[in-house]
């Protein structure tokens, strides 16, 4: 483990508080780094939304980003797997496996498929539980009837909803609580057998039991996926990440093993904000 402080401000009282602690996670043969930024910055027009965001991600870890509201984690999220491709420019490398998939000629669906995504707001298609799951299997040519039944019984499963749905698979998905629906997505996302899941703020539209529910699903799912998730929710950034960034002002300014971050910060505003004291 290395400690890389990474201020390129002089360090003097009036900017202690700008200064940066970056703790690189340690990876292991069993838990390699999947995913990497390196010098990324995202720019909304003029306007740069994110810079010093380099943070390398462990496989089958969870890593929390946390931080006030404005401060780039859906933009650094989002970024990962080119979602804001349309509406940023986003530069530097983005290295996942080894390969820069910041780069022009890469296949974008072809990446969705590895790094997945579920959003704030569950948005199931206006379709039946079965056909949600199936979809992108169907478009992806696998038409065997056993085959797509065994990958709905066994994404079901793996998002933790496969007990409530398993009898009404042909009703439509719509008709599910906010909690089902968001276990849904995530079966539905998991169905395409990705390496790395996104999750931006998946909770923030849910009630405490469903709450509990999804974040039992990812203490799950992180057996066999990377998952990395934006969050306002500081116990549940606590309760289910090995890794937790805290942003602030388009850039990250401390990245350590959770527990770290959450009993003896380095960074006087991470301490400031993990106790509560802004948001
Ligand atoms: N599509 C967009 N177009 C222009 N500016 C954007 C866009 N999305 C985000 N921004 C700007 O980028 C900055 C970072 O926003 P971002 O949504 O990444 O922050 P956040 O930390 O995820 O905030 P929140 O917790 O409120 O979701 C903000 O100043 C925001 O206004």
């Amino acid at each position: 483990m290395f400690i890389n402080p990474t201020s390129q401000h002089q360090h003097n009282d009036n900017t202690a508080w700008l200064d940066r602690n970056i703790v690189a996670p340690e990876a292991t043969s069993e838990s390699p780094v999947v995913l990497e930024t390196k010098n990324m910055h995202v720019f909304y027009g003029e306007n740069e939304a994110l810079y010093e965001g380099d943070l390398q991600f462990l496989e089958h870890k969870i890593t929390a980003l946390i931080g006030p509201s404005g401060s780039g984690k859906s933009t650094y999220l989002r970024s990962l797997n080119r979602m804001n491709d349309n509406v940023a420019k986003v530069t530097g490398q983005i290295m996942y496996r080894g390969v820069d998939v910041n780069q022009p000629d890469i296949d974008v669906y072809e990446m969705w498929r590895r790094i997945g995504m579920v959003f704030q707001r569950p948005n199931p298609f206006a379709k039946s539980i079965y056909d949600n799951i199936v979809f992108a299997l169907r478009r992806r040519g696998i038409t065997d009837k056993h085959q797509l039944d065994e990958i709905v019984e066994t994404s079901l499963k793996q998002a933790a909803i496969w007990d409530e749905v398993k009898d009404k698979l042909n009703q439509s998905a719509l008709a599910l609580s906010g909690g089902q629906q968001q276990r849904l997505c995530i079966a539905r996302a998991i169905a395409i057998k990705p390496d790395i899941l996104l999750l931006d703020e998946p909770a923030s539209a849910l009630d405490p039991v469903s709450t509990s529910q999804l974040e039992n699903t990812l203490l799950q799912l992180k057996k066999q996926y990377t998952i990395i998730i934006v969050t306002h929710n500081m116990q549940q950034a606590a309760r289910i990440s090995d890794y937790t960034a805290f942003f602030n002002l388009g850039r990250v300014l401390e990245y350590d093993e959770t527990s770290t971050i959450f009993t003896s910060p380095k960074v006087q505003l991470t301490n400031n904000y993990v106790a509560g004291d802004f948001g």
